[in-house]
């Protein structure tokens, strides 16, 4: 640095005092603060503040700045949770819907109630009599004007749906702190097979840490709640036995989609036999009907077949049709009731277990599985419209060739007895569909303007 660039802009000089030696860059700053009046000062102050925020904000948020990928979701559940749930009128709903009116009647929190087997069994469970409670982040992984009718039909029959994610732990403690639950039907998760190779990460949000979540505040609420959860066939896997059933091999899962519902199943198991957590998983197998899944072949393939469109039928290696043990909800539905009623008690308080609890596993199909060109043809029939196929080899996605359920155990220890057959249960969604949609080929749009509540 040249000698003049440490003098040229001093102070000016006072006469009698030591002269101070100051950079270029600081004598400005501080002539320019001396020439600020206290207005100026104040406005400073706040602008420094506010990139202050702004810095921690971003910091805290940004999952690759440090570790706490949880600490970053949670914050953002926060923020869309915050202005959707607490005060007193939502107690005030909470403790209403949560009310059983039947003697002994259960009190339920039905995680992913906006769901589709989620609305079925909370319909079900109020319709008995028993004190219900939904929560659901209504994500748009498929349309939320879906969702938003199921709500609103839930609404209907006294089932108030709480909006937030399973993540929320500030929101999980809330209720259990509002309701003593007796029980946790936990069905929200992250779906389809197929989508996980689009989105990894919203299954390990949801199926993994939200389930841990989940699993966290149950382990704290005193008395624990019995937990039911909605496991899948999908854990089966490459297995090549069949019927599946509940003591053959889950160890080779074919998508993401399985190898978190069967982490879940392990993750269970350390919950039980640490916290004394009664847990039953239930791997349900393909389940269909009215009010489900627009994401799934049989509801897409109508649309398409109603609006003239190829449905793509994925064909197996060797030209071997697909097949799927379908399973109809009412028959689901019935399943999960075995499951609940025959729950015995967590045994922990206080966050320590104080004996062994219960932990089983079922499988809830139908045990006659269909080929895929079969499920179009009982389509093409219902719609009275035929169907234009694309026969294709199936992509590797993550599909498994079949699925068949061995459901002795569930029908000896829960009494479930499925008794729809596909013919039957697709008669039904149809009619459902047509209704809702109203019928036409340009039916099912996403935000169709022809949508009805009816179910
Ligand atoms: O039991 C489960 O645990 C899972 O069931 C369901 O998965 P899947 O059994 O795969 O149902 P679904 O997608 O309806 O495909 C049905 C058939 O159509 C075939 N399929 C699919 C799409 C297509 O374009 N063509 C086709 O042939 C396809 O290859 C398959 O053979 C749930 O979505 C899942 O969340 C989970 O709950």
């Amino acid at each position: 640095m040249p000698p003049s660039a440490v003098h040229d802009c001093s102070f000016p000089s006072t006469p009698g005092k030591v002269k101070m030696e100051r950079s270029n860059y600081f004598g400005r700053v501080a002539s320019r603060w001396q020439s600020f009046g206290p207005g100026k000062i104040v406005f400073w102050c706040v602008a420094l503040l506010a990139l202050l925020v702004v810095a921690v904000f971003f910091y805290a948020t940004s999952p690759g700045v440090h570790n706490s990928f949880e600490q970053s979701l949670s914050l953002r559940e926060a923020k869309n949770d915050v202005v959707s749930w607490g005060g007193s009128v939502w107690e005030k709903h909470v403790r209403h819907s949560a009310h059983a009116k039947r003697e002994n009647g259960l009190v339920v929190l039905v995680t992913g109630a906006a769901g589709f087997v989620g609305t079925h069994v909370s319909l079900a469970l109020k319709k008995r009599g028993d004190g219900v409670i939904g929560l659901d982040n209504f994500n748009s992984y498929y349309d939320p004007f879906l969702k938003r009718a199921r709500q609103g039909l839930l609404e209907k029959q006294g089932v108030f749906v709480v909006e937030g994610d399973i993540n929320n732990i500030a929101l999980l403690r809330k209720l259990f702190d509002v309701i003593t639950f007796t029980h946790v039907m936990h069905l929200a998760a992250q779906a389809g097979v197929r989508y996980a190779m689009e989105n990894p990460g919203s299954y390990v949000h949801s199926n993994i840490a939200g389930f841990v979540n989940l699993l966290e505040a149950c382990k704290e609420a005193s008395p624990q709640p019995a937990i039911v959860w909605a496991s899948s066939s999908s854990v089966y896997g490459l297995n090549s036995k069949v019927p599946f059933s509940e003591i053959d091999r889950t160890d080779q899962p074919a998508s993401l989609y399985a190898a978190t519902k069967k982490a879940g199943e392990e993750i269970a198991h350390t919950y039980n036999h640490i916290y004394g957590l009664s847990i039953t998983g239930l791997r349900f197998f393909t389940v269909y009907g009215p009010w489900g899944r627009p994401d799934m072949a049989y509801f897409f393939f109508t649309k398409a077949i109603l609006q003239g469109k190829p449905v793509n039928i994925y064909q197996g290696p060797n030209q071997v049709d697909l097949a799927r043990d379908f399973t109809y909800i009412d028959d689901i539905v019935k399943g999960c009731f075995g499951a609940l009623d025959t729950a015995t008690p967590s045994t922990g308080t206080g966050g320590k277990k104080r004996g062994p609890a219960q932990l089983r596993v079922y499988n809830l199909g139908n045990t006659s599985p269909v080929t895929v060109p079969t499920l179009v043809a009982i389509l093409e029939k219902h719609l009275k419209v035929k169907a234009k196929r694309n026969v294709v080899r199936m992509p590797r996605n993550g599909d498994v060739p079949f699925t068949h359920a061995n459901v002795t155990l569930a029908r000896v220890e829960l009494g479930y007895n499925p008794t729809t057959d596909l013919q039957t249960g697709l008669k039904k969604f149809v009619k459902w569909y047509q209704l809702y949609y109203g019928g036409g080929s340009s039916s099912s749009s996403s935000s169709s303007s022809k949508r009805r509540l009816r179910p």
